[in-house]
């Protein structure tokens, strides 16, 4: 059966919720529908940063001491307001949409403690907007042993199969963290983070320009990479691990640049995200041919220079020239897994998560 199901997604960026609907009955897709975006106000960006730092103690997923409860009030009212403004704008009636995928605000993410933390208030939430609401999807995997990351790769793979070119096929998403889907054929799909994504480059833009990210990659442009530092960031044991792996937004924040001309620092923390990338490839079964770019990364013209660079003769392309809306992937992602849970079918493999068997997940919420 097809279902109407609308996607939620607030990610490592810290710049907004993403809002996209998708017509699916969990396997294939059968229509993309319009997409929304609910950016937050500096006020609310600054909560959250406050939240991300707090969570670094918490002992369980479900403690919201100090800013964190405030936090998660923050989202959850974001939440409802970015449906209320997309169901509005495209005339649509909660009738008219079977389930909402809401992934909430990941706060900490640290697998080896069996500990994953997305914030949001998915009973306030079904209760706000009258649609019944998944959510929950890291938990049942991290309880299981997984790394709870990435679960978009299922969702890349139904992408992919409409494309019918030659493996193997590589999707990456750029956002905050990077994380990359590597499908060959119809049996084997490999997922994991790669490094960091935006994140470090908008932190540092942020406390050298005062801008909240470098828009299509100009600044680092004029700059020089510190081949030098990159490669010896390269060296931290993440980079050599296998995959399945993943990250929490913070674990490179701790690299210092030292003192840097701004541009000369803003194209070494991108270059950084590119050679991350490419890291992947002696881990991968085989040499990848295509390589399709998204996320808010995708919009950085100088990373994708960079990340061309480093792989040789594979093809690298943004996949908005696909004609998959980049910026929508990750929204549309959490839709079609919601409709993936309510049929039970599985959200993360051994080969995506580390689970030890095909898992499913989400808990649903009903208004
Ligand atoms: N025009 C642009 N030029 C360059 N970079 C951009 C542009 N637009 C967005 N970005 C980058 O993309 C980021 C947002 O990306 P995206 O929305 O994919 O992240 P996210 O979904 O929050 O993260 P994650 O995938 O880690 O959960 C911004 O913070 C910025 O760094
Ligand atoms: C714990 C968490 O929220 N991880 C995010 C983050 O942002 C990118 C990368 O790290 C990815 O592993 C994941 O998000 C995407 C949506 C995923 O689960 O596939």
């Amino acid at each position: 059966m097809m279902l109407t199901a609308l996607g939620l997604m607030s990610g490592t960026s810290l710049d907004g919720v993403d809002v996209a609907l998708i017509e699916t009955d969990g396997k294939q897709i059968k229509a993309f529908g319009p997409s929304g975006y609910r950016p937050y106000s500096n006020a609310e960006r600054s909560l959250l940063r406050r939240a991300l730092t707090e969570a670094v103690h918490l002992p369980r997923r479900d403690a919201r001491p100090g800013a964190l409860a405030e936090a998660e009030r923050a989202v959850t009212l974001a939440h409802a307001e970015a449906v209320a403004a997309f169901t509005a704008q495209n005339r649509m009636k909660p009738e008219e949409i079977d389930i909402v995928g809401f992934h909430g605000q990941t706060v900490l993410h640290r697998p080896e403690r069996r500990l994953t933390v997305q914030i949001g208030d998915a009973a306030a939430l079904a209760k706000a907007i009258h649609i019944p609401v998944m959510h929950d999807f890291r938990a049942a995997d991290v309880e299981a042993g997984g790394q709870g990351a990435p679960f978009v790769p299922v969702y890349h793979r139904a992408l992919a199969q409409s494309l019918e070119r030659e493996g193997p096929i590589v999707v990456v998403n750029i956002g905050g963290v990077a994380n990359i889907t590597y499908i060959d054929g119809n049996d084997t799909l490999i997922a994991c983070d790669t490094g960091p994504g935006n994140a470090l480059l908008d932190d540092f833009m942020y406390r050298t320009m005062n801008q909240a990210f470098d828009t299509e990659g100009k600044f680092a442009a004029l700059g020089k990479a510190d081949e030098a530092w990159v490669a010896r960031a390269l060296e931290l044991p993440f980079f050599r691990l296998p995959p399945p792996k993943s990250l929490d937004r913070n674990d490179f924040a701790a690299l210092k640049l030292g003192d840097v001309q701004p541009a000369d620092g803003a194209a070494t923390l991108t270059a950084f995200t590119a050679a991350a990338i490419a890291r992947i490839i002696p881990l991968l079964p085989r040499r990848p041919r295509s390589w399709i770019i998204c996320g808010g990364g995708a919009r950085n013209l100088t990373m994708l220079r960079m990340l061309r660079e480093q792989v040789g003769s594979a093809t690298v392309q943004a996949a908005e020239t696909l004609g998959w809306a980049s910026d929508a992937i990750e929204a549309q992602a959490f839709g079609f897994l919601a409709a993936r849970a309510l049929k039970g079918l599985p959200l993360s493999y051994p080969a995506t998560t580390g689970v030890p068997m095909p898992m499913t997940g989400g808990v649903i919420a009903r208004p």
